[in-house]
């Protein structure tokens, strides 16, 4: 189990904002733990919280969702935070959705939208702590 929680934070153009938004929001939280994010999601969120880090991948559509979801696979990812747009059609559409089969099999929290993400934010710290998310020995 890793010491920090390992948080992987995605968004869809359309809900970039709301999760810049509750990045900002929890940024004091979010310090406390490992931080991945898909490229332009990334950027966004270092551009509203500086004193982040966070590690960024490609852009979802160039690889960034398989990305994350090896990374998943491997046991690397304790929580997905993933606003998605579903009024939008996506080019890497398969990406999206082989990154929810993998957070599923892999039985990670996994947030699709900003109401989700604030009860699992809320929870995550103690789930870690009890050891009740996915880890290495998933793998
Ligand atoms: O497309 C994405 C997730 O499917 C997000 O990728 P970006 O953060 O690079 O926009």
């Amino acid at each position: 189990m890793a010491e920090r929680l390992r948080l992987a934070l995605i968004a869809h153009d359309q809900k970039k904002d709301d999760l810049v938004a509750f990045a900002t929001a929890h940024a004091g939280f979010l310090a406390t733990c490992e931080l991945v994010a898909t490229g332009t999601t990334g950027g966004r969120i270092l551009d509203a919280c500086p004193a982040l880090a966070v590690t960024r991948l490609k852009s979802g559509p160039l690889g960034g969702d398989q990305q994350i979801g090896a990374l998943i696979a491997e046991g690397r990812i304790d929580v997905l935070l993933f606003f998605v747009d579903p009024l939008t059609p996506l080019p890497h559409d398969v990406d999206v959705k082989a990154l929810m089969r993998l957070a599923t099999v892999y039985d990670i929290p996994m947030a699709l939208n900003r109401a989700t993400a604030e009860i699992v934010l809320s929870a995550a710290d103690t789930l870690r702590r009890t050891g009740a998310t996915a880890s290495a020995e998933n793998g």
